[in-house]
């Protein structure tokens, strides 16, 4: 298969992704030979049974583990074999995460959270970006929370300050691994449809890792992984339609 070095609508791939751990017979084979694109300006949802790769391939993409094999880009960037400061530096500027344990930093409030980003990075938002997150904070309903700190908010509001904080530096692409797998349904559910309204209304690129038929239903495209491989590629579907793929595909793995 010929490897294409560049292709503008994509905003992360992955050519021939090999992901093994271990050697000998105790070799596990994480991602067997793995090519895809996550698309500019949408939301990816990447499903499969417990151990078919979904992790591994999010942390591959983000630069957060390196392949045994194969190559991989954000936008037209190669980034397989950076070192560990290249890729630090790349994840800051260009990429946002939205973990299922939110992630914040306790001592920090609200508004030090959000800024973070730009902080580790070394840079002071711009008038321009501070006036984008006071919108964000406002559009998230966390304008009267600034000054809280991450254990006075509710699951729910730790999880939109995660948002805040991944959609604040306007990163090439969202990762987002169960974002919604703390939530109750009504809260994981107004979740979904905030990473929903920022691919709607800023053209932000989405892709997550989810469990849930209902999570990955918001998606545009849901990829399917079993034993390490891509086994559907799948446009929007309905709960239903999504239940009963991976109904078969849980046998197929088991
Ligand atoms: N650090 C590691 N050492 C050894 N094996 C690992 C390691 N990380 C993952 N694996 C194995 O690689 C395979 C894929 O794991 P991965 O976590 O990517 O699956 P997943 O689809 O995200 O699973 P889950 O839905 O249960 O989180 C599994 O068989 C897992 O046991």
């Amino acid at each position: 298969m010929e490897i294409q070095t560049s292709d503008m609508g994509l905003v992360a791939r992955v050519a021939q992704l090999g992901k093994y751990y271990g050697d000998g017979e105790r070799r596990v084979t994480a991602l067997d030979d793995v090519s895809i694109g996550i698309r500019r300006g949408q939301f990816t949802a990447i499903m499969g049974p417990s151990g078919s790769g979904k992790s591994t391939l999010m942390h591959v993409m983000a630069g957060l583990d390196t392949p045994s094999e194969g190559r991989v880009w954000l936008g037209d960037d190669e980034i397989t074999g950076l070192g560990d400061a290249a890729l630090t530096k790349l994840r800051r500027r260009r990429i946002g995460f939205v973990f299922q344990a939110f992630n914040l930093i306790p001592t920090l409030d609200v508004r030090g959270n959000i800024l973070l980003p730009f902080q580790l990075d070394g840079s002071a938002p711009t008038a321009e970006e501070q006036r984008r997150i006071d919108a964000l904070l406002a559009r998230l309903g966390l304008q009267d929370r600034v000054r809280h700190r991450p254990h006075e908010l509710s699951g729910g509001q730790q999880q939109r300050v995660a948002i805040a904080r991944a959609l604040a530096t306007r990163p090439d692409v969202i990762f987002a691994d169960e974002p919604t797998g703390a939530l109750d349904s009504r809260t994981g559910r107004e979740v979904l449809g905030l990473l929903r309204s920022a691919v709607e209304t800023s053209g932000q690129s989405i892709a997550m890792v989810t469990h849930d038929p209902i999570a990955a239903s918001h998606a545009d495209r849901i990829l399917f992984l079993a034993d390490g491989r891509i086994v559907a590629d799948h446009g929007a579907m309905r709960p239903e339609e999504i239940s009963s793929v991976m109904l078969q595909l849980e046998r197929v793995q088991a």
